[in-house]
């Protein structure tokens, strides 16, 4: 099995009693990739997700995220992935200090390291001068931009991102992908599940999930020339609404 594959994906399924949300997906991730993974509500995307987080048993296929099996190393992945998602945030009663050095221990991280790492990112992200306010009390663009933070704090190989610029202008938005493109630099893949078409343009490839099933996969370029589409949006809306 190749190693610059940390997603492998075969024949995945969920049912739920009779009705199947993750309709039997193929597909790979690169070492370093940025792959989005899109599809209109309800399409399956977070049953997809929390199978590959190892939160949730597959009905059937076969996958392997960071080198280990869901179904029989769950706990493996769990430690060697990123999470992130507007569900799954920050404390908002803690200060972004102590929010750093919770996680930093949830994750198993020494002291030192926490220390160090958790000063790093408050310079980083030019938040000295919030340091000791309470989470609660800044904007969501910036939770956001520390959350994504926080899930990077252990080193994780994979970064799976539920949506996880929504609700934030498009200039925070711009700067967090900014965020993205730099992790995935330093060889983390990143995984991310959006809704906004302009931030499908922004990854490398992306899949397009319609009723349970990947649609389509390609860069944000072939997809363009397959479908005879402008932009993502035109792609979007002519697989996803049919
Ligand atoms: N625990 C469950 N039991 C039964 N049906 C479920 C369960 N979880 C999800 N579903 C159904 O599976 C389908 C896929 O849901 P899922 O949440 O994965 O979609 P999604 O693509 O993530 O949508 P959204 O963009 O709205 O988050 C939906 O029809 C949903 O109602």
């Amino acid at each position: 099995m190749s190693t610059n594959k940390v997603i492998q994906v075969e024949g995945l399924t969920k049912m739920f009693g009779d009705f199947t949300a993750v309709d039997s997906i193929s597909f790979e991730v690169e070492k370093g990739e940025i792959f989005g993974f899109l599809g209109a509500n309800g399409a399956g995307k977070t049953t997809a997700m929390k199978m590959l987080i190892g939160i949730s048993k597959p009905t059937s296929g076969k996958a392997q995220v960071a080198g280990f099996d869901v179904f029989t190393h769950a706990e493996d992945i769990k430690k060697n992935i990123g999470y992130m998602s507007q569900k799954f945030a920050l404390y908002d009663d803690l200060t972004v200090k102590e929010n750093i050095q919770f996680f930093g221990g949830i994750y198993g991280l020494a002291r030192t390291q926490i220390k160090e790492k958790s000063n790093a990112l408050i310079e980083d992200l030019g938040l000295k001068t919030v340091a000791n306010q309470l989470v609660g009390s800044l904007p969501l663009g910036w939770k956001q931009k520390i959350s994504f933070s926080v899930a990077l704090l252990h080193e994780p190989k994979i970064v799976f991102l539920d949506e996880p610029t929504g609700g934030v202008d498009p200039i925070t938005r711009r700067q967090f992908w900014e965020m993205i493109y730099k992790a995935a630099d330093l060889g983390t893949t990143v995984f991310v599940t959006t809704h906004y078409m302009d931030e499908a343009e922004y990854c490398d490839r992306v899949s397009i999930m319609v009723n349970g099933k990947i649609e389509a996969l390609d860069t944000p370029q072939r997809l363009k020339e397959a479908f005879k589409a402008n932009n993502m949006n035109e792609v979007f809306l002519k697989l996803a609404r049919g």
